[in-house]
């Protein structure tokens, strides 16, 4: 199996804060992991080191077995390394179709030449098919301020997907997002990442979304991973249960209230 994303000894403080400490871990192609941990326990640090929206205090990064730290975002991308983000990065007061063409001109390095057209034909075209993927096709002339808030993550997920990455990283895919609009999200999101061979790691707050949709999981409390492992494992180990998702409730015996 393929080693796509190495990390060791990965560390990040602010000031007296240990945001992140050593995080050693490696993900192979084609693993969807979640990422779960307790508000302030080093998630996002450790996505933004990751994806060169930070820079590390310490430790090392490999993506695709070369060294990528110090790398920022915009050259990670085009390594196949994308993100999105818990508030999507989006023009709220431009149509959808213009949100998709920028992004495809920024990323053939065109976004300050304004003069040249960003609608071009090509750009059009791969911005309709990935609408038609996400299922937000229409909503393509709509301000993005008149999308749902799920819509609005999907296009924000359908513009990190622009470019064919290898790796994509979400920060909390279904935060804001409401229970009826949060399976079908995914379901969305999931399909177009089989359809892309992508390799995924998403924080996520919610356990279901976990339990049904990742097949490895990540730990973190306290900037530490308490625990890396298949799905199943992670969420019954005491730990985990006691700093992260807590104790599952006791089945009322039989005959009780
Ligand atoms: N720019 C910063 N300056 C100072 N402290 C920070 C900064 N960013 C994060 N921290 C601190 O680092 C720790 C980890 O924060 P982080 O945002 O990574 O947690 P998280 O697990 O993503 O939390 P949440 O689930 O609330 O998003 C927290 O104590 C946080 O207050």
């Amino acid at each position: 199996m393929t080693e796509i994303l190495k990390t060791v000894g990965l560390s990040r403080y602010f000031g007296a804060v240990t945001a992140a400490e050593d995080i050693n871990v490696t993900i192979t192609e084609g693993e969807i992991v979640g990422v779960i941990g307790a508000n302030g326990a080093g998630k996002t640090t450790f996505i933004n080191m990751v994806t060169g929206y930070l820079p590390p205090s310490s430790g090392t990064i490999e993506f695709g077995g070369k060294p990528i730290k110090g790398l920022g975002p915009r050259k990670l991308m085009r390594k196949g390394l994308t993100r999105s983000f818990q508030i999507p990065q989006l023009f709220l007061e431009l149509p959808v179709i213009d949100n998709l063409a920028i992004a495809l001109a920024a990323a053939d390095h065109q976004q300050f030449q304004m003069i040249r057209p960003v609608h071009t034909k090509d750009r059009l075209e791969a911005a309709e098919e990935i609408l038609a993927q996400m299922n937000i096709a229409q909503y393509r002339n709509e301000m993005v301020t008149a999308m749902p808030q799920g819509a609005r993550k999907l296009l924000d997920i359908a513009i990190a997907m622009l470019g064919s990455p290898r790796m994509l990283l979400l920060d909390e895919p279904t935060s804001g997002v409401s229970v009826e609009e949060k399976y079908t999200l995914m379901d969305t999101v999931m399909e177009a990442v089989r359809q892309r061979g992508l390799t995924v790691l998403f924080v996520e707050h919610d356990m279901e979304i976990v339990q049904r949709y990742v097949t490895r999981v990540l730990a973190f409390a306290s900037g530490i991973v308490i625990k890396d492992g298949p799905v199943d494992e992670v969420l019954a180990d005491e730990k985990v249960q006691e700093l992260v998702t807590g104790k599952p409730k006791t089945a009322k015996t039989e005959g009780g209230a």
